[in-house]
């Protein structure tokens, strides 16, 4: 399918005196006498801002000339609600969408009617969606050496700059309001980061932040918020399968490609086309799976397990890491190319613990709520001790433990919840002190550190740390899933 898309010209496609007459020089009917039969089109989407019930007849006029002119071909008018036609952040919202809903098509966009902010619009689109999109413009006789009209595409680089990053978008704001989510103090300004996020669409996101923090839950949000989230989020963890799995579940497989595969087979990436895909615990994927990524983020496409051709592929990628993917590359276990790739823009989760105990109790509150409900235990709380308790828990976990937690307590209790009620790793007296702050991550942080700075030297940065032994050091490398 090929498509022409672009905006009927109010000034040039008319002759407004004494009435309105369709203008037989005006850049529309002058692209169709031209051009349009040589672009082989399929249709021409024409958008216009101005409805017929608004009295305007133009856009009709102009249709039904150019249906008399060429009967033949497919013209649709397009009603885009802007009310404000210098409006760029609104007008741009509203194209994108327009591409995204074509997105399987070849479009061709008339980039010469319409105000400097539509075709900013179509600038920004083109550049930063990565669509089949191409900027087509025309030169009058009179300026062109042939003394014809000529068709010119505008040549734009190719980018990853986070354009529409900067625009803001009131329309999307509205959109799927956070269900079942407390955004509490802390996580209002990551909302806002990933609100701005979500409209960059294409741009990588590297999500960082402790197992639990609601990594998963920002990705979906900025999916949601995004122009794809009428498309498929995906969501896969990478530390949960071997190369070979991952390989063919990411790229998909034809039929004979291994023992297994007795049919062909669709992988993750496909099914997130036009989507998001949403890759969690990427710091834990091997150097050969990182380089096959770091192929698909350059070129844009992706080959099947047991195939030679490469697919296009229209996915935007979102990363999440637990662990610190600088200090990986520093130490050599993660490559610093696919890194740059992933973190052109990068959001961080702060742990439960340090978001503090107001937050802490706006999330027990809500997930207190919630078990009421759906535990239909309408009497549920917490006696004064038992909040207290859970107030200073630190939460290795973070927001899953605490979720969790709730909900443990809600299966085993009707009424108030006591201090007695608690998991005994809460009321240990010694806990409740010392769990100010978490020394497994202290620990880890420390490891990964003396490692990235004797560049990997195991004994060295064993001997830094201390460890009794070079075994138990390995040994904790282990227990941290530390890779060399
Ligand atoms: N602010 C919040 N309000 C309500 N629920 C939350 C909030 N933050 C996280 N959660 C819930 O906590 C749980 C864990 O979140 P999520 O799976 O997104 O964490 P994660 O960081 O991706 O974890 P992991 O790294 O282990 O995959 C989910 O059930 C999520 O809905």
């Amino acid at each position: 399918m090929k498509i022409l898309l672009s905006w009927y010209a109010y000034q040039h496609d008319f002759i407004r005196q004494e009435g309105v007459r369709v203008n037989e020089d005006g850049p529309t009917m002058q692209f169709h006498k031209l051009f349009y039969e040589k672009g082989g089109y399929d249709k021409h989407l024409l958008l216009t801002t101005a409805r017929e019930s608004d009295g305007d007849p133009a856009i009709d006029m102009l249709r039904t000339t150019l249906l008399r002119t060429y009967p033949k071909r497919i013209i649709e008018p397009v009603f885009v609600d802007v009310r404000d036609l210098i409006d760029l952040p609104s007008i741009k919202s509203k194209v994108e969408r327009i591409l995204l809903q074509n997105r399987e098509a070849t479009i061709d966009i008339f980039f010469s009617p319409g105000t400097s902010a539509m075709q900013i619009s179509w600038y920004i689109c083109h550049a930063s969606l990565g669509l089949r999109t191409r900027l087509l413009q025309t030169r009058p006789a009179r300026f062109s050496t042939t003394k014809k009209p000529e068709l010119l595409e505008i040549q734009v680089e190719s980018s990853t700059i986070p354009y529409s990053a900067v625009i803001a978008e009131q329309q999307q704001q509205r959109r799927s309001p956070l269900v079942d989510y407390v955004v509490t103090e802390s996580l209002k300004p990551v909302f806002e980061r990933a609100r701005l996020v979500a409209q960059a669409d294409r741009v990588p996101c590297l999500i960082s932040g402790a197992s639990g923090t609601g990594k998963e839950r920002l990705a979906r949000y900025i999916h949601e918020q995004s122009p794809r989230h009428d498309r498929p989020f995906v969501a896969i963890n990478c530390s949960a399968l071997g190369d070979q799995l991952l390989e063919s579940r990411l790229f998909g497989y034809l039929k004979g490609a291994f023992t297994d595969a007795r049919d062909d087979r669709k992988g993750y990436f496909d099914e997130a086309d036009g989507g998001t895909l949403f890759l969690d615990e990427i710091g834990d994927m091997s150097s050969y799976m990182q380089q096959a990524l770091l192929r698909v983020l350059q070129e844009g496409e992706i080959i099947p397990v047991g195939s030679t051709k490469a697919r296009k592929i229209n996915v935007r990628i979102l990363a999440a890491s637990h662990r610190n993917l600088e200090s990986l590359c520093e130490v050599g276990t993660f490559r610093w190319d696919l890194y740059y790739r992933l973190a052109v823009v990068d959001i961080a989760l702060i742990s439960l613990h340090e978001r503090g105990e107001k937050e802490k109790l706006a999330l027990l509150e809500f997930f207190l709520k919630k078990a009421r409900k759906d535990f239909v235990k309408p009497a549920l709380c917490l006696s004064h001790e038992a909040q207290q308790a859970l107030l200073v828990y630190s939460y290795p976990g973070n927001v899953r433990e605490l979720e969790n937690l709730i909900t443990h307590l809600a299966v085993f209790s009707d009424g108030e919840i006591r201090v007695t009620d608690l998991p005994a790793r809460l009321t240990r007296p010694t806990r409740l002190k010392s769990e100010s702050f978490n020394w497994e991550e202290v620990e880890k942080d420390l490891l990964v550190r003396a490692l990235a700075y004797y560049k990997g030297n195991q004994r060295r940065a064993w001997q830094a740390v201390g460890y009794k032994s070079l075994n138990t050091f390995k040994s904790r490398l282990k227990v941290y899933g530390i890779e060399l």
